[in-house]
């Protein structure tokens, strides 16, 4: 494909995203029926598309338009791209400039935040100061960072299998197990050290968490909210013990055998309705369904998508487990609120509100981790029955 006629896909997509479709599913639906574009082709039209919804209203505004040639147009022009050449029209390329969206373009526009209205006010107040670089942050492409894995070899060992594999990484500061990947994100999966779960795709801030809190050998510990069992995995990485995933949706599970066998780690899968035979356990990690705001940049339709009647769900759905939770831990046990979230309130306040309800538990730690701390957000605190 030519670089005009990616962006013409990407385009196509955009509308198709604007319209409802999912952003992966959007992706997904062109690839399988465009068989003549590479994987260059692919992965080049995907960073567009991305791109383009991680600054869309600022994008929207510079290309004077808000559909998907407007937002690619726009994006285009703030990173001073040749627009001659890439909507030139020829053979399945963009279309040329109209003379409209020539003067678009050339118009100096204040650079707005990339956020929905509504939820400025509210991260302004809950992020002060490191707001605008939260903002920014939030604007830009994120890293791809790996977790080692502690059971099965060191940070230093996996960078020379990660280097044979032709990815070259380096490690983070922020967390003894985490690697930054600098070149060949996308031999990652493919690779020997991913495949023989030496290493795992995970956020440097998870896994600061779960560096941060105290494990033991020994202890049976219950991922409550497990999905793909990223913490699980995490948490067994650093200790031996017994660990259980329960999910409300147990369909969410449906990669954790597989990780797990990977990773070398025994996990029990628990139904729903049998977990309170399972309980006590010794820690009940609670990874909440969340808005996911500290992860915009890496999933920006999530962003454009997410309204304040979500959030007042979400804030009672949070509220109910950290309830329900709490009641499976054993006497002296640990109980872990976790949420990849910015906003206050489905972290402090709901950590708040817990201890105020239930005055048998208090916070022995608690610790909210920005963009600004050069990582996704998240927030987890640590609970401790008195
Ligand atoms: C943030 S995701 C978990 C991600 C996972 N821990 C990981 O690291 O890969 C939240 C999960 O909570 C689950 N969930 C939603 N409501 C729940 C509830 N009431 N009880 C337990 N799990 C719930 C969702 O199905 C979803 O898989």
């Amino acid at each position: 494909m030519t670089p005009s006629a990616r962006i013409q896909t990407a385009i196509e997509i955009l509308d198709d995203i604007l319209s409802g479709t999912p952003a992966e599913k959007a992706l997904t639906g062109w690839a399988r029926k465009s068989r003549f574009a590479g994987s260059k082709d692919r992965a080049a039209v995907r960073d567009h598309v991305f791109d383009a919804l991680r600054r869309r209203a600022s994008a929207a505004l510079q290309g004077g338009s808000d559909d998907g040639r407007g937002i690619m147009l726009g994006v285009l022009a703030q990173d001073e791209a040749d627009l001659e050449r890439l909507f030139s029209g020829d053979g399945y390329g963009a279309a040329p400039m109209t003379e409209a969206e020539v003067a678009a373009v050339a118009a100096k526009v204040a650079e707005p935040v990339d956020l929905p209205d509504w939820i400025v006010p509210m991260l302004r107040t809950d992020l002060g100061t490191a707001f605008p670089e939260n903002a920014d942050a939030l604007r830009q492409r994120a890293p791809v960072c790996l977790r080692v894995n502690l059971k099965k070899t060191t940070r230093d060992a996996a960078q020379l299998v990660l280097q044979d594999d032709g990815v070259t990484t380096a490690p983070m500061s922020q967390a003894d197990t985490a690697l930054q990947v600098l070149e060949g994100p996308r031999k990652v999966a493919v690779g020997q050290a991913y495949q023989t779960g030496l290493v795992e795709l995970q956020d440097v801030s998870s896994q600061a968490a779960i560096a941060a809190l105290p494990w033991s050998d020994g202890q049976r510990v219950l991922d409550y909210c497990a999905g793909g069992g990223g913490k699980l995995l995490a948490i067994a990485g650093r200790m031996e013990g017994a660990f259980f995933a329960h999910d409300a949706n147990p369909d969410r599970m449906q990669d954790l055998p597989a990780r797990a066998a990977r990773a070398g780690v025994d996990v029990e899968i628990v139904a729903p309705d049998s977990i309170s035979q399972h309980a006590p356990f010794d820690v009940v990690f609670c990874d909440v369904p969340c808005s996911g705001s500290g992860t915009w940049r890496r999933t920006p339709d999530a962003k454009w998508r997410f309204t304040a009647e979500m959030l007042d769900d979400l804030n009672a759905v949070q509220a109910q487990i950290l309830q329900e939770a709490s009641g499976l831990v054993a006497q002296g046990g640990m109980l872990v609120y976790a949420t990849c979230s910015l906003l206050a309130a489905e972290n402090g306040d709901q950590v708040d509100k817990f201890v105020q309800e239930n005055p048998e538990w208090s916070v022995v730690h608690r610790q909210q981790k920005t963009l600004a701390d050069g990582s996704d957000g998240f927030f987890f605190a640590q609970f401790t029955r008195v």
